[in-house]
């Protein structure tokens, strides 16, 4: 019954915005810009504000650039932005929630079969499954290593991505990933490694996209594209 895409289909850098990092609309589409335009499998809109009218404008116009793309825009928490971004973009825009956020159950619902929606699982196995049951396109585990911009999350070991790769889903390493971890957490089994400050934290952000997709390796091309070549159509 499920469209959700095989685990194949997801690889690559997943990098996440920061609205501290990027914090005008200017800033943050450049940045975005230059992100898309190295190749990048998926990009999150990380935006932890309450201002909605901007969270509506720069999501909106990420839709844009990531539709140019042919890049899967995915939105951080806010399920009515993914709604709304949904309805006109459509199913080029996702959602990740986390454990405390919508439930996946209900995400997956309002937004339908075709739909990337993430969950963050920690470092537990038991989330991973509960969130393979409940739809998630992919499961997300960390974090792995100090994080810039989330020091206060709870730390993870590797392990984990080994433990769940029975599931079958894609699996996105995340925290404190750099191109001197990318290597580590790659060989622990990760497919997607999920990047806010070493991609949107860094003066060339075309040069750290390049460097960071280098130390993946093989398979960190992205294979995502949504259109004439897409995972979507193919499935
Ligand atoms: C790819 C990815 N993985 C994990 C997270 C963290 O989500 P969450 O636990 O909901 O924490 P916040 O990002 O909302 O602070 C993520 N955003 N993306
Ligand atoms: C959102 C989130 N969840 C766990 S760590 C993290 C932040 C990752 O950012 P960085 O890549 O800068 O460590
Ligand atoms: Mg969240």
């Amino acid at each position: 019954m499920s469209t959700r895409p095989p685990s194949s289909t997801l690889n690559g850098l997943y990098a996440i915005t920061d609205s501290q990092l990027l914090p005008d609309d200017r800033t943050l589409l450049t940045a975005c810009e230059s992100a898309l335009s190295e190749g990048i499998a998926l990009l999150q809109y990380r935006d932890k504000s309450a201002d909605t009218a901007r969270r509506w404008r720069q999501g909106d116009a990420l839709a844009a650039l990531c539709e140019r793309h042919a890049v899967p825009l995915i939105v951080n928490d806010d399920l009515e932005l993914a709604l709304r971004l949904q309805q006109r973009w459509g199913d080029i825009v996702g959602l990740h929630v986390g454990q405390d956020d919508v439930s996946l159950a209900t995400a997956r619902q309002r937004l339908g079969d075709r739909a990337i929606v993430g969950a963050t699982c920690h470092d537990s196995p038991v989330l991973a499954r509960q969130a393979a049951e409940s739809g998630a396109s992919y499961l997300a585990f960390g974090r792995f290593f100090a994080s810039r911009t989330k020091p206060e999350a709870a730390p993870a070991s590797l392990s984990i991505l080994e433990e769940v790769a029975h599931l079958g889903l894609p699996r996105v390493a995340i925290g404190g990933i750099d191109a001197r971890t990318a290597p580590e957490a790659r060989q622990a089994g990760a497919e997607l490694l999920a990047v806010v400050h070493a991609v949107f934290g860094r003066p060339d952000i075309a040069r750290a996209v390049r460097e960071l997709k280098l130390q993946m390796g093989d398979g960190a091309s992205p294979n995502t594209r949504i259109g004439r070549h897409s995972v979507i159509d193919q499935r």
